[in-house]
């Protein structure tokens, strides 16, 4: 070969043709430096046919690769999956291709690298900077550049602390080896649905095809165990497996549970690992030394050298779809991934999406069913609270009847949780002299208290202010007050009630790595916690034995807003959350507070009848021909400027083809008309589940085109309506 097509690691570049010199072999896969302008830049090698190019270049013209790294080629069945990706969600191939390449780092030679870490000494006089520096780091370890993250301070005063002995370098071996997991190590004895389900996953992965397969087992049926057994077959065929849970504060757990039963730990993916960690865990998946990785849905696009099973856990979730850059959804793109690498995937779930149970009503995905709760444990029972007749006291959120059962709860020695799905104190703070209400400054949203933190912050840009003293429009003092509650208020008021009682708030805020998330089960487990109050966080994976009693704050909240899946999201949130109560020995108790509790929601969830409501739930989305009927596509018009987004969105309103089974809405402003700073406008397409929407979108976008200043971002299949 003395020409090649390149895609490189720059998500604003398609493909470039390179020429390879006479000394130098490549292939398709092969990961290459080539130069560009003044730099260098890493690159795939790619198919010329599957990739074209818009700039063909003679071969006179051109430069020639600097090299080839030692490292093995990304697969083909990795490249046609990046190239699917790429092509459904309208996204740039290279930014698809930088998820396969996660590590920079990696890619480079070299088996040790230097980190840092606080030695203990503390130097007699410290700056403020070099105070907090010393008091975030804590017993962190990292590049220099990392701790100064974790910081939040320059780069310059980390090497300060290294002067001063503060801070001090260490070697580390960034390679050594994993140690591998024994699939005989310790096997539980399964019950007969669990052996008869594992022997169907097992079988799949010896065939080694593909097949999907949808995990459907009650809360603590034991999914866990069972789909261990696939992945103890992947073991004894010395084939890689990757198991995809939706949010990294579920890898400890799984972690612990995973080491019980294999010997040892799987290898982890996630966005908290740091760079160290990152390059040894990407080198071991591309050597096939990593023989189980755990991750968040990032880790799907790593180049694994013998991929023999995928298992998507939690698969209901929608923190599987990403929302920004490559806007994918990891339950679609995995069973892609297993089709291209020939292997079996499983989605295991309490609560399937309707989407995955419809992929089994029509044959394409095999069912495999676990009817009842491990060993003696039983399903909890689920009584609702009518908050219309049962109210709690003014400025109290919980209903007597709840208090009542929390008081018993925590009196018996056992555990209660508590559930809302908001963070902080408030969500909304008013004055209640003027009525001002306080906002986000760069976003259509309210800033939220926190208590904890003594901030007013917006959970969608990050930007936090103190609670001002007074407030701003009227300049009175003392007049501001908190409207309804989060996690924080609710746990005031555990406390308030139980004063004895060891409260835990469990939410994004608090548990924001993996250590936290270990040291939250360590708690627990221990007993050290009788009352937790937690967000969705807090919902699903945890296997608590002596958590008997689960309260639903505010059963209402999620059927508010009122996007296609609402309903569908309070039944799986719910019923998750009420799968935390009774897993052990002791009977588990739900109690659901809501002010409609003749929902059809709230209804199937007491009686148990989730089938029924499924069903009603599948017609309606028949009806309207939404997902999985039909499919949507979102585009969404952002600028800085107001008006020109609003012109170009008009535009594109305009330029709207006129498609028989296609119709296209807006644009309108988004719900959340500003984010960021940016004016946001949405035109919505609607089409019938056959039309190639990404044909269309591609060519209708295509010929347009729009200021500088305007982003035009695709959202196919979308799971937010904001
Ligand atoms: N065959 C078995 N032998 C021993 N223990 C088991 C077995 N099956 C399940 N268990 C135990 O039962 C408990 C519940 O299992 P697991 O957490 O896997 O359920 P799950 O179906 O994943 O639940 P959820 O969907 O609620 O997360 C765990 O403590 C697990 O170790
Ligand atoms: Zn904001």
């Amino acid at each position: 070969m003395s020409r090649a097509r390149v895609l490189l690691l720059n998500a604003a570049l398609g493909p470039l043709d390179y020429r390879v010199p006479r000394e130098m072999h490549v292939a398709p896969g092969s990961i290459v430096l080539a130069p560009l302008g003044p730099r260098q830049l890493a690159g795939v090698v790619w198919e010329a046919d599957r990739m074209p190019s818009d700039a063909e270049v003679g071969d006179n013209r051109l430069r020639n690769l600097v090299a080839p790294y030692d490292l093995p080629p990304i697969a083909a069945p990795l490249r046609r999956l990046i190239e699917w990706t790429a092509d459904y969600y309208l996204a740039p191939p290279a930014a698809v291709l930088r998820m396969a390449l996660a590590s920079a780092s990696a890619l480079d030679g070299g088996r040790t690298a230097i980190e840092y870490r606080a030695t203990g000494r503390v130097p007699e006089r410290l700056t403020p900077q070099r105070a907090q520096a010393l008091e975030r780091i804590g017993e962190r370890q990292g590049l220099v550049r990392e701790l100064a993250a974790i910081a939040d301070v320059s780069d310059g005063v980390i090497r300060g602390l290294v002067k001063l002995g503060a801070i001090e370098a260490v070697k580390v071996a960034v390679d050594d080896p994993f140690l591998p997991p024994d699939p005989d190590h310790a096997p539980p004895a399964l019950s007969a649905d669990q052996r008869a389900a594992a022997e169907a996953m097992s079988a799949a992965v010896t065939a080694a095809a593909f097949q999907p397969f949808l995990l459907d087992g009650v809360t603590g049926s034991g999914k866990t165990e069972t789909y261990f057994e696939a992945i103890a077959t992947a073991l004894r065929h010395d084939r890689q497996a990757l198991v995809l849970l939706p949010e990294i504060a579920l890898t400890e757990p799984f972690l612990k549970r995973f080491e019980a039963r294999f010997g040892h730990l799987p290898v982890a993916w996630h966005s908290d690992l740091r760079s160290t960690q990152r390059r040894r865990a990407w080198r071991a998946i591309a050597s096939g030394e990593a023989r189980v990785v755990v991750g968040a849905r990032s880790a799907l696009f790593l180049p694994y050298a013998r991929l023999g099973l995928i298992v998507v856990d939690e698969a209901h979730e929608t923190s599987f779809k990403q929302e920004e850059g490559v806007m994918y959804h990891a339950r679609d793109v995995a069973v892609m991934r297993a089709r291209f690498e020939d292997v079996p995937v499983i989605l295991a779930s309490a609560t399937p999406a309707i989407e995955t149970r419809q992929m089994v009503e029509i044959g394409k995905y095999r069912e495999l069913k676990l009817a009842s709760r491990y060993g003696a444990a039983q399903m909890p029972t689920i009584e609702t609270i009518d908050m219309t007749r049962d109210p709690p006291p003014r400025g109290r959120w919980l209903a007597p009847s709840l208090v009542a059962a929390l008081t018993d709860t925590v009196a018996r020695g056992e555990q209660a949780l508590l559930f809302l799905n908001r963070r902080g104190y408030a969500p909304l703070t008013l004055c209640r002299n003027c009525g001002h209400r306080f906002r986000c400054p760069n976003c259509t949203a309210w800033m939220v208290e926190h208590r904890l933190t003594a901030r007013l912050a917006c959970h969608h840009c990050g930007h936090v202010m103190p609670p001002p003293a007074a407030c701003p429009e009227c300049h009175e003092e003392d007049v501001l007050v908190a409207c309804g509650p989060g996690v924080e208020r609710i746990a005031d008021e555990v406390a308030a009630l139980l004063p004895e009682a060891r409260v835990a708030i469990v939410t994004s805020d608090t548990l924001w790595s993996p250590a936290k998330a270990a040291e939250f089960v360590a708690r627990m487990e221990a007993g050290a916690i009788d009352v937790v109050v937690g967000t969705q966080l807090v919902t699903k994976g945890y296997h608590f034995p002596n958590l008997t009693l689960v309260g639903v704050v505010d059963a209402d909240l999620g059927l508010q807003g009122g996007d296609l899946r609402a309903a569908e999201r309070s039944f799986q949130q719910i019923a998750q959350v009420a799968g935390r109560a009774g897993r052990g020995e002791k009977p588990g108790r739900v109690l659901v507070q809501t002010r409609e509790p003749g929902a059809p929601v709230i209804e199937a969830l007491v009686t148990g009848d989730a089938e029924s409501f499924y069903q009603a739930e599948t017609e309606s989305r028949r009806e309207a021909g939404a997902p999985p009927f039909g499919r949507y596509a979102a585009i969404i018009v952002s600028s800085e400027d107001q008006g020109e987004a609003l012109l170009a969105a008009q535009t594109i309103g305009r330029a709207a083809p006129e498609i028989d089974g296609m119709m296209v809405f807006g644009p309108a402003p988004a719900p959340l008309a500003m984010l960021r700073g940016r004016h946001r406008q949405r035109l919505l397409v609607h089409a019938r589940r056959a039309l190639d929407v990404q044909t269309v979108i591609r060519d209708w976008l295509g010929a347009l085109s729009w200021p500088r200043g305007v982003r035009v971002a695709v959202d196919v299949d979308p799971y937010s309506f904001l």
